[in-house]
């Protein structure tokens, strides 16, 4: 499980996150909506290790974000916003790479089936060809190299087809309901997020998103 509890962070004298809480389940695929700037990369970021909390306290299976970084670090998956792929190489030399990078060791095939599980089968195609969609599910792919426990998504779905976003949202679905995993996801597509995820936290003040959660059905839960 991942608890996370009255986090907090500010830029400079900028309060981002204000004693947030909530938690995830294994099995449990959140959304995490707001407007632009409201923090949910901030957010992200912070529960992948790569920036620093405020104050408050996270757990990730019963160990601390403080005192067990590196330990955490192994069993988080982050997808950036940006894609972070090697452009001139094939999608397999970039799945090499990564899991050269990786704490456990994969072999090509597995880290083949990983691929084809999420519908990319462009295995010794050179990144640069890829469409957009198709980035969008390596870069998950690599995410998922070292078997995480919780995966993080920024925007993952941002800019590519229905049809890559309905097969990224099916694998993500299997990969929580079937092996377990935690998901924290943010997107700007509500409809998106009412289908994929188990529960919906909102950041911000925005009246905008509270209604629009309301319209939703959705009482909002406000982090
Ligand atoms: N490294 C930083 N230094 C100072 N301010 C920052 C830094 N990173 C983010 N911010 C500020 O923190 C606020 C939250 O940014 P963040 O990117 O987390 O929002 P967001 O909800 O992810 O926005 P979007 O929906 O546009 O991606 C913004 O005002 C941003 O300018």
């Amino acid at each position: 499980m991942l608890d996370v509890q009255s986090l907090s962070k500010s830029y400079d004298t900028k309060r981002i996150l204000d004693t947030i809480s909530f938690t995830i389940n294994p099995g449990e695929i959140v959304g995490l909506v707001g407007e632009n700037g409201a923090g949910k990369s901030t957010l992200l970021h912070i529960l992948a290790g790569l920036t620093k909390l405020g104050s408050g306290a996270i757990t990730l299976n019963s160990q601390s974000y403080e005192s067990k970084p590196k330990k955490i670090r192994r069993h988080i998956g982050f997808v950036p916003q940006e894609i972070a792929l090697w452009e001139n190489f094939t999608v397999k030399e970039n799945m090499v790479f990564f899991e050269r990078l990786a704490w456990n060791n994969t072999s090509k095939k597995a880290l083949k089936q990983l691929c084809s599980d999420m519908g990319l089968d462009k295995w010794d195609e050179p990144v640069k060809i890829l469409s957009g969609g198709m980035k969008r599910k390596l870069n998950i792919a690599i995410s998922l190299i070292h078997a995480p426990d919780l995966l993080l998504l920024d925007e993952p779905t941002a800019g590519i087809d229905l049809k890559s976003r309905k097969e990224i949202g099916a694998y993500l679905s299997n990969l929580a309901k079937i092996n377990g995993k935690m998901i924290l996801y943010t997107s700007h597509d509500m409809d998106e997020i009412m289908q994929l995820c188990d529960q919906i936290y909102c950041l911000g003040n925005d009246p905008f998103y509270h209604q629009v959660l309301k319209e939703y059905g959705q009482q909002p839960v406000l982090l």
